[in-house]
């Protein structure tokens, strides 16, 4: 007897269509759970249904390896065909699989979702019980497996055939199966080909008429036609072209009041007819897969014959590199912000590798930076390792690393072997642009890779040293710093820039680091820098709209702009709390602009009567000190920038104070994110800072350590605005 494929009835063209790719991510999540500890043959046999073609199904299985879940990628296999949640059901409980259909159906009846048991039974009839495998000779135990996998004992997620041999499992699995009508191979052919009549979900195509429209879908589709990138680009105007990379040439577009990039890839690049399918196809899934605040999402993408998009947020700060290098005449990158660029750069990797993929391609070209300058790490050329035994190196030889040499270690350009760490190098190279504002290749120069710059000095620092190898990279970080520390940033303090460039030294040394020691050499420097900026000589603050601490007991909050003049003054005499420790030295040459906002060579003397602004009309270049060198001010991440004040007086005066702080709280929802960020590191510094306070015997501010607690609680929604300033 032979398992049928579940027979599928066509869709009532009137019912509301709830897609498979619509559901929650935390329903997804749950679903993945329960299914992904299914045994394997309960699995497979599930994922039969979904994937007829068994060299996919098998490809999808090895991701297993990788610590992916594979019924999520079976779940976006099926997505971007547009498979219902009414035929996920169906199946789920066709299989018996009835804790994973409870994940749905609670998810449909808490949504208040409609899916009748009528309605059911139009879209998908059940597949019979006679149908399910008991023929092969080694069912009878599987069966048994069935059962448990539907209340499972706590170790049902072992299959009665040895993990070891997850092949021979998987095998044995697909070989006891029927083989229903084949699915389109790929995802290019099944999304421009009409279905196959008995194909299970039918997939997506703008000629195919019958297809539910994309205003059908619930929550828009990723998948767009021909017509919609068209008249977004306006027909791929040169107009609307706003770069060009590799393997696409990029569009600036819109659709709906958004502002996409859509990156149409360059058809005749490629090294084979197929390679365009294959890169496209991999970027799609992995894109799929990820879900990080510093990696660039893809909101789209459109296949037709000639034509592979893909479509993503367009992010009004453009590249790094670009940044970098003040094109458009941009101001140069403040500190903070390259130090938390640098840090989302590196997080976005370490997500990746722990994932199990490979990036291949990092370069300041690949950071694309948001409005608030959170860098986004963009994916062309992203792989995955490879699954065979062979290694975690899987051979690169696309014409997309041999551009990239400046990137990348001279051992890959040999070997073509890509791992965990030719990532790392190459996110040292990028560390060091952050750092230093030289191109990473100069044709001009001597040498003409930045790479090399660093590699001279860390040979130097070997040549030199006969210490141990952590003073190495410092020794060479201290030379790197002098040498090339980017003066157009301002001043760095001396530790961060040490703790910057040694990071950059573990990342290019020849035995590199892995990626976490990388960043946890760069958090460290960045606490260090924040709690500088908040406890210390702070002149424009750490790009947060927090307030400071003062050690002023009468402190009252004032609201008034100030004017340029004032903002300069208040830069100035920016205090730092009495008994603070010594200023640290600063590094970076006599800063061409001296009152250029950053961590000038303040007196170390303390202000008793300072108070705090948050000033949001305070944004514009010109008004902030040293704006010819300094942009932190003028950023979303510092838009309410702190200074120091004299006080305001009276209850009068507070109260506005308050409601302007309703205001500027309202706008700071928007900055959510960067705002709960600093709350934590706010209140791990004031600790700190109460600590070094309490010894200098110096009296705390209750009022300001109240709001600190306070903020916190607001941000945590335990107290609403109004109640933000109360004591
Ligand atoms: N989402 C985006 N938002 C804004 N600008 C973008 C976006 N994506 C790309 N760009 C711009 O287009 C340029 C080209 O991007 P693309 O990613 O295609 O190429 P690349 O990174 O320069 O090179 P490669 O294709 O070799 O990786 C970028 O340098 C950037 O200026």
């Amino acid at each position: 007897m032979t398992l049928q494929q579940p027979p599928l009835a066509p869709r009532r063209a009137s019912a509301p269509v709830l897609y498979v790719h619509s559901m929650p991510a935390w329903v997804l999540e749950d679903f993945c759970r329960k299914m992904d500890c299914l045994s394997d043959y309960d699995w497979m046999r599930f994922a039969s249904y979904v994937i007829t073609d068994q060299t996919e199904l098998r490809k999808i299985k090895c991701l297993e390896k990788t610590g992916i879940s594979i019924t999520r990628e079976l779940m976006w296999w099926w997505g971007v065909r547009l498979a219902t949640v009414p035929q996920l059901l169906e199946l789920l409980q066709g299989l018996q699989l009835y804790r994973a259909a409870q994940v749905i159906l609670d998810w449909t009846s808490a949504s208040n979702i409609n899916i009748s048991s009528s309605e059911k039974e139009e879209l998908v009839a059940p597949p019979k019980q006679e149908n399910t495998p008991v023929t092969a000779p080694e069912n009878k135990p599987r069966e048994r497996e069935k059962e448990t996998s539907v209340m499972p004992s706590p170790d049902s997620s072992h299959s009665t055939v040895s993990p070891a041999a997850p092949g021979a499992v998987s095998e044995g699995a697909l070989y006891s199966l029927p083989s229903p009508p084949p699915p389109p191979r790929d995802l290019l052919t099944s999304l421009q080909s009409n279905p196959p009549v008995s194909s299970s979900v039918k997939p997506c195509s703008s000629s195919a008429p019958q297809q539910e429209t994309m205003t059908d879908l619930p929550s828009g589709s990723l998948l767009w036609t021909h017509g919609e990138v068209t008249a977004a680009t306006n027909g791929f105007s040169d107009k609307s072209r706003i770069g060009e990379g590799t393997f696409a040439d990029v569009y600036k577009g819109q659709r709906n009041n958004t502002v996409y990039v859509i990156k149409r890839l360059k058809e005749m690049e490629c090294t084979s007819p197929n390679s365009t399918q294959r890169f496209f196809h991999t970027e799609v899934q992995i894109c799929f897969r990820c879900c990080h605040v510093n990696i660039l999402q893809l909101l789209g993408f459109s296949v037709e014959t000639g034509l592979h998009c893909l479509i993503y947020p367009y992010l009004p700060n453009g590249s790094l590199q670009n940044k970098l290098q003040c094109r458009d005449d941009s101001a140069p990158l403040t500190w903070e912000m390259r130090v938390s660029i640098a840090i989302g750069l590196i997080r976005a990797v370490e997500y990746l590798h722990n994932f199990g993929i490979l990036h291949g391609n990092i370069k300041s070209s690949n950071v694309l930076l948001d409005e608030n300058f959170t860098p986004k790490l963009g994916h062309s050329g992203l792989r995955l390792y490879s699954a065979d035994k062979k290694s975690e190196c899987a051979v690169m030889k696309t014409k997309v690393l041999q551009a990239s040499l400046t990137y990348l270690p001279e051992d890959f350009v040999r070997h073509g072997q890509l791992t965990a760490k030719v990532d790392v190098f190459s996110c040292g190279v990028v560390l060091a642009e952050i750092l230093t504002g030289i191109k990473a290749l100069d044709e001009g120069r001597h040498p003409m890779y930045l790479k090399d710059m660093i590699a001279d000095e860390i040979q130097t620092a070997k040549e030199s040293s006969y210490s141990k190898v952590k003073s190495i990279e410092k020794l060479a970080a201290k030379e790197i710093c002098s040498k090339y520390l980017d003066r157009n940033a301002g001043h760095l303090l001396e530790e961060v820039a040490i703790d910057f460039a040694s990071a950059i030294c573990f990342c290019l040394r020849k035995k590199n680091s892995g990626i976490a020691e990388v960043l946890e050499i760069m958090e460290t420097a960045e606490n260090k820098l924040r709690e500088h900026y908040i406890c210390g000589s702070s002149i424009s603050g750490f790009s947060m709209n927090t307030p400071e601490e003062t050690d002023d007991e009468t402190a009252s909050v004032s609201t008034d702009v100030p004017s340029a003049g004032e903002s300069r003054g208040a830069s100035a005499q920016a205090a730092v709390p009495s008994g603070a420790a010594p200023c640290t030295a600063l590094l970076g040459a006599p800063a061409p602009h001296t009152d250029c906002g950053q961590l000038s060579r303040v007196p170390c003397e303390s202000d008793e009567s300072t108070s705090f602004i948050w000033n949001p009309s305070d944004r514009s270049t010109d008004e902030l000190p040293g704006s010819s060198c300094n942009n932190s001010g003028n950023t979303a991440a510092s838009d309410y920038r702190i200074k120091q004040e004299k006080p305001a007086n009276g209850l009068q005066e507070r109260n506005a104070a308050c409601a302007k702080r309703e205001e500027v709280l309202a706008a700071a929802a928007a900055a959510q994110s960067t705002l709960q960020q600093t709350s934590a590191q706010l209140v791990s510094s004031c600790s700190s800072q109460v600590a070094r306070e309490t010894s200098w015997k110096i009296k705390i501010n209750d009022k300001k350590k109240k709001l600190m607690e306070n903020i916190l609680l607001y941000e945590e929604d335990k107290l609403n605005s109004s109640e933000l300033f109360e004591s």
